[in-house]
């Protein structure tokens, strides 16, 4: 099939460069030059685990072509628009400024018969908006929400766990369209949803809603384990056991972040207000609140750690993006700590294994390393922001003999507490005695 891919961001480039893995043709396009330059040449614009194989063999096949002209989208049948729908600023609602220009620059060259599937997380009763210019356009408008995960984002979107379709009722012709799209995965019975619009868009930021809730909820348990002694990583196993309940996203730590959860919970609770139903999302006021306070709570154990002031404190940081395996820095939790610790006095260095450049944007002024040897050298105090793999493998032995201090704070709670303290750190956790 001919696919057009409008908005070539983390979501977009990959949606671009799995569509041709399945075998049809591509064209992305964007708005921003350089990304679009990066991707025409093959080349991954931000770290993704498997899109730089995807997109060298993609461009190379000739399947897949990146453009910054949106007539390009002219001659594809199918058109999914990926644009970003950040938090609106000075305002928690969602800011629909790219959508809606998207839309209006896709129309002009859409024919009669096309679909224009939206992927990008809308407030609930902005599809059926849109569907009148589609199809006053002569084309048909299905939503597609995607809920893939960056660090596995080829994988969650080659093999969905599950594929919504929100469509005009009875319209079976976007559904077969959609599924000769998704082929492989239908072919693999990939349990597939058929719903109304409304019912699509409710479905991603209920489930955003969900997963942000889980998250708070342990980050809350975590607290009073802290005021009781009891250990939450115990606590998540065995309540984790409960089928009901389930271990996945039980981690407390220093708290969410990223692109998605901090602004669709927002996003979700300011569209509830529009409608006359924001008292029945108020509990995720707690939890976006429960979510903040963790990073303060790390803050708080660093300061403890000084004895009290920060002032001249060598703090070595390790990690700053918001999730392991992923450059992305949008709304970090680790990133918003460490610019926190400046502000307290601490000298900071901080290193990531991929997110040094993206950080560098957002805040330029503080110290980056490019390895954990660089930023615990002489450091009083260090911080485990991240969790990736290198640093939960961190040999503590190792690490003493290069930092001047003997206390690691663990904000993600992935290393073994006594095998630090046996090797003669002061281990601190949230939540973990
Ligand atoms: N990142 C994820 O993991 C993920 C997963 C599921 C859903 N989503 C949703 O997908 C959407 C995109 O998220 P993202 O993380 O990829 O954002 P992003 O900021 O990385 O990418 C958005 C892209 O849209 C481009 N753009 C803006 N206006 C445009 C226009 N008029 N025409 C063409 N391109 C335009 C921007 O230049 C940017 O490259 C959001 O609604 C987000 O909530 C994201
Ligand atoms: O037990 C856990 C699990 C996650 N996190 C944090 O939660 C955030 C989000 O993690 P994750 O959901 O894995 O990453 P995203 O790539 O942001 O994916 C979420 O947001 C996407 C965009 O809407 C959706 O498509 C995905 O389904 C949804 O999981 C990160 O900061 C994690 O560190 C925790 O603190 N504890």
């Amino acid at each position: 099939m001919k696919i057009s891919v409008i908005g070539c961001g983390y979501l977009g480039a990959v949606h671009a460069a799995c569509m041709a893995e399945l075998g049809h043709d591509v064209v992305g396009i964007d708005v921003d030059a350089a990304k679009i330059a990066s991707l025409a040449a093959g080349a991954a614009p931000f770290f993704e685990p498997g899109l730089p194989e995807l997109l060298s063999s993609g461009v190379a096949s000739g399947r897949l072509r990146f453009s910054t002209d949106i007539a390009e989208a002219r001659g594809a049948t199918v058109h999914f628009v990926a644009v970003g729908t950040p938090q609106k600023p000075g305002s928690d609602a969602a800011d629909l400024r790219f959508v809606d220009a998207s839309f209006e620059a896709l129309l002009e060259h859409v024919g009669p018969g096309d679909l224009v599937v939206g992927k990008s997380t809308v407030p609930v009763g902005t599809a059926s908006r849109l569907a009148e210019t589609v199809e006053a356009a002569g084309a048909t408008l299905a939503w597609n929400p995607e809920f893939l995960r960056e660090g596995f984002a080829v994988q969650d979107t080659i093999s969905p766990d599950r594929l919504v379709y929100g469509v005009r009722d009875g319209d079976d012709t976007s559904v077969a369209t959609l599924d000769a799209v998704y082929a492989s995965a239908i072919a693999a019975e990939t349990p597939r949803l058929v719903t109304d619009y409304a019912t699509a868009e409710l479905v991603k930021v209920a489930a955003n809603a969900f997963l942000a809730t889980k998250i708070s909820f342990i980050n809350a348990m975590s607290v009073v384990a802290d005021a009781t002694g009891a250990n939450i990583t115990q606590l998540a196993d065995a309540i984790g056991h409960d089928a009901r309940i389930g271990r996945r996203f039980l981690n407390a730590g220093v708290g969410f972040g990223g692109g998605c959860l901090p602004k669709d919970i927002r996003g979700f609770m300011a569209r509830a207000d529009e409608l006359g139903v924001g008292e029945s999302l108020a509990f995720l006021k707690n939890v976006d609140a429960i979510n903040l306070a963790q990073r303060e709570r790390v803050v708080q154990l660093a300061v403890e750690a000084a004895g009290g002031d920060l002032t001249g404190t060598r703090v070595a940081i390790l990690g700053l993006a918001f999730k392991p395996d992923s450059d992305d820095v949008r709304d970090s939790p680790a990133l918003d700590v460490a610019a926190r610790l400046v502000s307290l006095g601490a000298i900071v260095k901080a290193t990531d294994p991929e997110a040094i450049e993206t950080s560098r944007r957002v805040h330029p002024d503080l110290d980056y390393v490019a390895t954990v040897d660089e930023a615990a050298a002489e450091a009083d105090i260090v911080v485990l922001l991240t969790e990736w793999k290198q640093y939960r493998e961190l040999d503590p032995a190792e690490l003493a003999s290069i930092t001047s201090g003997r206390t690691i704070i663990d904000g993600r709670n992935v290393l073994d507490s006594s095998r630090w303290r046996g090797a003669g750190w002061e281990y601190r956790g949230l939540g973990r005695p």
